[in-house]
């Protein structure tokens, strides 16, 4: 009998007929409280669980007996209690790599967009206010050449710098949690403390996970640390930057712009006064969204939950430990 699995995503009809060939699949519409009670006897049969967005906490695991691998269609898992998955010796899979070069895309964008003020521009000529010249109130600034500090020098942040280094001839600064030689010796990069890349850098671009540690790592005193002229960039996620504390920092001059992809709340409520800003680029969490790299994160979560239920994992595995025991 093939093992049971829930998908709470729908899936290219190519990647569905190769997940039903190995499984019998209940289709859920989101792992809502609701749905844990609705489909409450496929919870209780499923051995993997194939995921996008949506909580994979307690409540959920107590649902779900026989559960032996969850595959996320994500780079991150930071909605996903790992510590307890491994527990209970669950497999969690994710799908980063390929995604890396696209999401280091958007970044690049946003610097883009940012410093030259693209979104605006492109929406003060829809609002026909192109009548003559342009005056220096709307002049940008430079990306070519400035200091780029990236916050989380991972496969993403790697991304970044390529881009950056041999594109646009910048300077790059990094900090992670340790060094890394080839970044330095590839991109003559120079690792440094939190407070050096935030005082020196023309950008600051987060590519960090959300962990206990990332959470709030900046916040007032942090943006106080960069320059008035400085821009931040985050795709990383929403929490790690205090959201409160960059509004008033945007508000008050005390960095020049944001570019930004990720959020504390997302949606992005439409009351948040980052909407209101003029220096705000404000995205719908679409680091990864374009039509090849969707379509290959859900190719690799298929085949990531294909390989976690017959035990032959190579890659992609957040709990590494959980298949040694
Ligand atoms: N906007 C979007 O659509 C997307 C967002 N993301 C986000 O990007 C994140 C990064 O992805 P990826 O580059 O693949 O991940 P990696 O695991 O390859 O890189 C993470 C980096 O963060 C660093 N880091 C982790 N914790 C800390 C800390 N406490 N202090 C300093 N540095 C730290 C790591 O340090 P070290 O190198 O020393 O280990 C590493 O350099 C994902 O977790 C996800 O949240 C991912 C995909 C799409
Ligand atoms: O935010 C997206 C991810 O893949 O992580």
């Amino acid at each position: 009998m093939k093992p049971a699995i829930i998908l709470s995503k729908t899936l290219p009809d190519d990647l569905r007929q190769r997940l039903d060939a190995h499984f019998n699949v209940t289709d859920i519409d989101g792992l809502t409280p609701e749905n844990l009670d609705k489909y409450a006897h496929a919870f209780q049969q499923a051995e993997g669980l194939l995921k996008s967005g949506g909580q994979v906490d307690a409540t959920l695991l107590a649902a779900a007996p026989r559960l032996r691998a969850v595959s996320t269609i994500s780079a991150g898992y930071d909605n996903v209690d790992v510590e307890a998955l491994t527990q209970r010796e669950i497999v969690l899979m994710h799908t980063p790599t390929v995604l890396t070069e696209t999401v280091a895309d958007i970044m690049m964008a946003l610097v883009l967009a940012s410093a030259r003020r693209v979104v605006e521009l492109a929406e003060f000529v829809r609002a026909n206010g192109w009548d003559g010249s342009i005056s220096p109130e709307l002049f940008a600034i430079d990306v070519h050449h400035k200091k780029m500090g990236i916050l989380g020098m991972g496969r993403i942040g790697m991304a970044l710098a390529q881009r950056a280094h041999f594109g646009f001839s910048m300077d790059i600064l990094y900090h992670a949690r340790k060094p890394h030689s080839e970044v330095d010796s590839r991109y003559k990069a120079r690792y440094t403390d939190l407070e050096t890349l935030l005082r020196e850098s023309d950008f600051v671009c987060i590519s960090l996970p959300l962990t206990e540690q990332t959470y709030h790592l900046i916040g007032r005193d942090q943006l106080a640390m960069m320059k008035k002229s400085a821009i931040l960039i985050n795709a990383g996620r929403g929490p790690v930057v205090d959201e409160s504390a960059l509004i008033e920092a945007l508000k008050q001059g005390a960095i020049y712009a944001a570019g930004l992809d990720v959020f504390e709340e997302e949606p992005l409520p439409m009351n948040s006064a980052l909407l209101s800003l003029p220096n705000v680029v404000a995205l719908p969490h679409v680091g990864s969204a374009t039509h090849e790299t969707r379509y290959g994160m859900a190719r690799d979560a298929v085949d990531n939950l294909i390989a976690a239920l017959s035990g032959k994992v190579e890659k992609n595995c957040v709990n590494p430990q959980v298949l040694k025991s």
